[in-house]
């Protein structure tokens, strides 16, 4: 699904209703109509529940005098707030408030002090809290009169559903400056606004839902945006199809060439990976010393020892056999656990310039080209690189805030320089294509921050590149689908014992329902 600011949204809202000749009043009442639904599912039944709407003076606040309608026609209590002076409304919001008001219902101005009472009362006694207070319109910090408004919803401990954006989120950076509102659901319309999906968000708008308000699937389908969220329905578009009468040879070979000597894990785990995604064969290549451990791990897995040096990394001699193998693979994942000194790193090199094959570089293999990233375009072979925020850190020089501060920008712009598939994991991972496109993903959670679950991840997107998705689509479904996988183990056990083998016990089931 595209993501879109704040000004692409706009636009497509103008197109519809100019275009189209959709009037903004039906985009308005569908925005409401659909928000009801929501709060339909999550409450059972509206009809005695006390419901608290706060609306701001915007198109947001018009959203949230419709939501206050409706409910109010399906029998529950609303009390609507108003965060604005009425003759400030204007427009479609000022009909929806009109009509509310005609039926002879009240608006409690937050403008007059001794409404916050009435509020903070109101909200005591509330189900369910609509903020309508700002939404794709709300830029900077929350003025100073608005923040106890934010505070009381936020202090009443009742679930809030935002309306479009949880206000005080800013809808292209996802930041928050100032209060804002911690919704337990945000309902975007549309499509997913940017900043919803940023990790700076995710404590704000809770579960995401995205609706339909009817804007022409030609609007939507014309979105410029390059940026995409990643969904079940995009992963399935991408999905590998197993025709009957398949064998092993149709869902490709993966050489995985990972380890050292305190580091079989990494291999282990890599490779294991790429079997569980559904690879048909996987080969694992380790230093000599290690490969009795190895073997001793897998079992479906092929192994094999390459010559090692005295430190019990690979030595740069292994290049021949492993460059005769990756000939007849389909990818090489290259880099887990493989130790950084200067003979491994030879090694690295050397492969990158002399490989044919498709590549997933991960971990020390990505530690022994600081310095050398200049080789990265050289690679003749599609290219996927899986730092996370220390190693591009290291990669290009820039500190780890700056990173985070600008992961999209980062990501994109090293893809573009690096001629590479670029994931930058940790929360809200972001994958970016040498040509501008961007994916983010929104699946995973903190239990995941723990040893091992990125040779998972190298090993995944190895595999699914294996079995035929493009590089880039591999290395956003195989981010996705890893998060999918950290969610359903925390589910079960919890975050805190998490384990990255865990990963691999939960990956069948995932990926169970993408095979339909
Ligand atoms: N036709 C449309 O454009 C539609 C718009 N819709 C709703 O309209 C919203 C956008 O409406 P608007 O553009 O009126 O904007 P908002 O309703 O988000 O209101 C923002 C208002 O707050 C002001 N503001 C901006 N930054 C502020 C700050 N830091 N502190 C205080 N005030 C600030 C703005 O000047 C504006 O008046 C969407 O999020 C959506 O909920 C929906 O009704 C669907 C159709
Ligand atoms: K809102």
């Amino acid at each position: 699904m595209r993501l879109v600011t704040a000004g692409e949204m706009g636009a497509m809202d103008r197109k519809a209703i100019e275009d189209y000749g959709i009037p903004g009043m039906i985009l308005m009442e569908n925005a409401g109509l659909r928000v009801v639904e929501v709060i339909s599912g999550l409450l059972n039944d509206l009809n005695g529940k006390k419901v608290v709407v706060v609306a701001g003076k915007g198109n947001n606040g018009g959203d949230g005098f419709v939501v206050a309608r409706h409910l109010h026609n399906r029998g529950s209590e609303v009390q609507v707030f108003l965060a604005a002076e009425q003759e400030q409304i204007k427009g479609d919001a000022q009909i929806n408030l009109n009509i509310w008001q005609r039926m002879g219902q009240k608006v409690y101005s937050l403008t007059k002090n001794n409404n916050l009472n009435l509020l903070r009362l109101a909200l005591m006694n509330a189900d369910l809290v609509v903020d309508a207070l700002y939404g794709t319109g709300f830029k900077g910090a929350i003025r100073e009169h608005m923040v106890p408004v934010i505070e009381a919803v936020n202090g009443c401990g009742k679930a809030v559903v935002a309306v479009d954006i949880p206000s005080g989120l800013e809808a292209d950076t996802g930041r928050v400056y100032g209060p804002c509102i911690y919704a337990a659901h945000t309902i975007t319309f549309a499509l997913p606004k940017l900043g919803l999906v940023l990790p700076d968000a995710r404590e704000f708008v809770g579960q995401l839902h995205i609706v339909d308000i009817s804007i022409p699937s030609a609007v939507t389908a014309g979105a410029e945006s390059q940026r995409f969220y990643i969904t079940d329905r995009l992963v399935r578009d991408w999905w590998p199809r197993r025709r009957g009468g398949a064998h092993k040879g149709n869902f490709g070979r993966v050489l995985v060439i990972a380890g050292s000597r305190g580091m079989s894990g990494a291999a282990v785990l890599a490779a294991q990976a790429a079997a569980r995604s559904g690879a048909g064969l996987v080969t694992l290549g380790v230093p000599a010393g290690i490969h009795d451990i190895a073997e001793a791990k897998l079992t479906e897995v092929m192994t094999f020892p390459l010559p090692e040096n005295e430190r019990g990394t690979f030595s740069c001699s292994a290049l021949d056999e492993i460059q005769k193998r990756a000939r007849s693979s389909d990818i090489l994942v290259l880099g887990p656990g493989l130790g950084a000194n200067n003979d491994t790193a030879a090694l690295v090199k050397e492969l990158l310039l002399k490989i044919n094959t498709p590549c997933v570089l991960d971990a020390d293999g990505l530690n022994v080209m600081v310095g050398k990233t200049e080789l990265f375009k050289l690679v003749k072979a599609p290219l996927v690189l899986t730092p996370h925020p220390g190693e591009m850190s290291r990669l290009t020089g820039n500190n780890t805030r700056q990173i985070q501060d600008a992961r999209l920008e980062t990501a994109a712009g090293k893809a573009a320089d690096w001629q590479c598939i670029l994931v930058l994991k940790g929360a809200g991972t972001v994958v970016a294509g040498p040509d501008g496109t961007l994916f983010i993903n929104g699946t995973g959670n903190p239990g995941m921050a723990s040893g091992g679950t990125g040779d998972v991840l190298a090993g995944l997107i190895g595999g699914l590149i294996a079995q035929g998705m493009t590089p880039l689509h591999a290395a956003a479904a195989g981010a996705y689908l890893h998060g999918l996988a950290g969610d359903a183990a925390a589910t079960e056990r919890g975050m805190a014992g998490l384990l990255a083998s865990d990963l691999l016990e939960q990956l069948p089931d995932v990926l169970k329902k993408f095979e339909l």
